[in-house]
């Protein structure tokens, strides 16, 4: 499970004078999740019981924090449905446990979705939109730290572990990304999640009640952000594409925020990006016999890279 790094009663405890919430009841290390640490935790407060989760960071340092805190609470203030951190009775929001990063946040109500459906795709569609509206005058940048600079240095790395097909196909995509960024297309940027897979995202019913892990923002095309959900939401096992998921993803992310013209030129190249940045980022710890991260598998994204290949995505 992930929990990387232990955390005991007496640490919470510790940590939890700094907060008025209320008494430590239960905590609970969170089986999902590969990168950071989390727990659930519940505390009373007045009789009142009251769910939060604790994350600590494993790969990301302090000086990278101030992003992820400043972003999730301008996100949320402008009605996304993302947890952000609680200030401590100091005003601090940033703390440290076993010297990694912490953040206390509310556990946000909702479950996974183990079926996929039209109406979630449309769903997450129309939320990716109001995140990036919400998130385009962000004042803070962040260049991503999985992204165009980590792919051409990693691509490059593992080509030796690789067959020569599958390390040509990876720097064929690394390249066709750098001749996209060339165009004279002026891309919408902004603040983008990088990472909204389906199991970072939690429904009431059927109801989208909350986007999690935000993590991975960057600063970065939204239509990137777009093609990373369309390739896991909209595909099927086998790596083949649902086009009726994916059109209902599209068209409910279009009516919110419309593409511009330019998008429609760089979509076919961005889901292959896109599917390529996870195909690498599964590849790396599954090929180092020291990773202690949970695997998962590159096959995945491999499958759905050559697909994306074969036939080329349309926006609608
Ligand atoms: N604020 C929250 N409210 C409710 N559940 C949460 C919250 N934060 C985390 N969880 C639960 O913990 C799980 C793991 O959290 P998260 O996805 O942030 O971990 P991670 O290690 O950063 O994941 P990833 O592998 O996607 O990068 C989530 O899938 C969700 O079930
Ligand atoms: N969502 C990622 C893992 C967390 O970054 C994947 O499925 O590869």
């Amino acid at each position: 499970m992930a929990v990387y790094t232990e955390v005991s009663k007496t640490d919470l405890e510790t940590l939890l004078k700094d907060y008025d919430l209320g008494k430590l009841i239960d905590f609970k290390g969170i089986d999902g999740g590969i990168e950071n640490t989390n727990y659930f935790v519940t505390l009373n407060n007045e009789g009142l019981q009251q769910e939060y989760v604790l994350t600590l960071f494993e790969e990301l340092n302090q000086d990278e924090m101030p992003y992820f805190v400043e972003l999730t609470t301008w996100l949320a203030e402008r009605g996304c449905p993302v947890p952000f951190p609680f200030k401590d009775n100091n005003g601090i929001a940033l703390k440290s446990l076993h010297g990694r990063p912490a953040l206390l946040q509310p556990r946000l109500s909702g479950h996974h979705i183990e079926t996929l459906t039209e109406s979630h795709c449309s769903q997450i569609g129309a939320a990716l939109a109001q995140f990036h509206q919400a998130g385009r005058d962000f004042y803070l940048q962040r260049q991503a730290h999985r992204g165009v600079f980590w792919w051409r240095r990693e691509s490059q790395h593992i080509a030796d572990k690789l067959s020569d097909e599958d390390a040509q196909l990876l720097r064929t995509e690394v390249d066709l990304f750098d001749q996209l960024r060339e165009q004279p297309w002026n891309l919408p940027q902004g603040a983008i999640h990088g990472d909204l897979f389906y199991d970072n995202a939690l429904f009431e019913g059927d109801k989208l009640s909350a986007i999690l892990d935000i993590y991975n923002a960057c600063t970065g095309y939204l239509l990137y952000d777009l093609a990373i959900v369309a390739n896991d939401w909209c595909v099927n096992a086998d790596g083949s594409i649902d086009p009726l998921r994916e059109q209902a993803l599209l068209t409910a992310y279009g009516k919110v925020r419309p593409f511009d013209e330019n998008e429609y030129l760089a979509w076919p190249q961005l889901v292959r990006t896109a599917a390529m940045r996870f195909w690498l980022s599964r590849l790396i710890p599954a090929l180092d016999p020291g990773s202690t991260q949970k695997i998962k598998d590159p096959e995945e994204f491999r499958r759905i890279l050559l697909q994306r290949i074969k036939t080329p995505a349309t926006l609608p």
